[in-house]
């Protein structure tokens, strides 16, 4: 699905720096988009998928089947599409988006075994065709995410940031696969530097894609 706008998501284990890097890649891209810029995040940007979000992660679901959880992640998936994501991009907007349909690969499917490929037929209802132009990889060591997370974090520690380490390599390696796989799409780049270090792999990985947008 070829849309007016350029869709481009991040993609990585928890505490790989998404959130960090957006923050400085936005704050330089809004310098020249202004409002053709937008910024968002999955599972949220609406208040449908945000109350989602809020039942996922809730420390204290932990009931929750994995194959709720799967659907559950599609269905906000499915809710941001609409709300945010194809009126941006019909509108020619550039949407920096922290995570999407690799996620629920890795997490849904490898993380919690429930299997690559039955994970990604769920979400083929919900994205209905649309996948990013460009997904940056943010590729760390699952343990050194971890302990970034439980080391400097202040916000919250979430359901899936709590599990064993063997889930959190399990996610890391399914991503190595995707990108692997999506060479053409899915563009890795090394986390374990300095921040600065990684949004100077992130522009220039952009730039190669999209000379003039910076
Ligand atoms: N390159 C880096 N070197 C050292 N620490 C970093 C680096 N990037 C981010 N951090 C720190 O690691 C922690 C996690 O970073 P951040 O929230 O950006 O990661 P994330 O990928 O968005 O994580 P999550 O997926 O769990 O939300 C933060 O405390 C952040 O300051
Ligand atoms: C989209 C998506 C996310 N997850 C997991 C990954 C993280 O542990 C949380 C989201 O929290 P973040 O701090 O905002 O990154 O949810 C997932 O398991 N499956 C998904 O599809």
């Amino acid at each position: 699905m070829k849309m007016a706008g350029k869709f481009i998501s991040f993609e990585g284990p928890d505490g790989a720096g998404k959130t960090s890097v957006i923050k400085k890649i936005s704050s330089e891209l809004g310098d020249k988009l202004g409002d053709q810029l937008m910024v968002t995040r999955e599972p949220g940007g609406n208040s449908i998928s945000e109350a989602i979000r809020k039942i996922i992660l809730n420390p204290v679901n932990t009931q929750m089947d994995v194959r709720t959880e799967a659907l559950l992640y599609a269905a906000a998936r499915r809710q941001h599409i609409v709300e945010q994501i194809i009126p941006a991009l019909n509108e020619g907007k550039t949407v920096l988006c922290d995570r999407y349909v690799d996620s629920s690969i890795a997490y849904q499917g490898a993380g919690r075994q429930i299997g690559e490929k039955e994970v990604w037929q769920i979400n083929q209802f919900a994205i209905d065709g649309l996948e990013p132009d460009l997904t940056i990889y943010l590729d760390i060591e699952s343990a050194e995410g971890i302990n970034r997370i439980m080391q400097h974090r202040t916000d919250e520690i979430n359901r899936l940031d709590v599990e064993k380490l063997e889930f959190h390599q399990r996610v890391r390696q399914s991503y190595l696969r995707l990108q692997k796989n999506n060479s053409d799409r899915i563009k890795l780049i090394d986390a374990s530097p300095a921040l600065d270090k990684v949004v100077e792999q992130v522009r220039n990985t952009i730039l190669q894609k999209y000379p003039n947008l910076f």
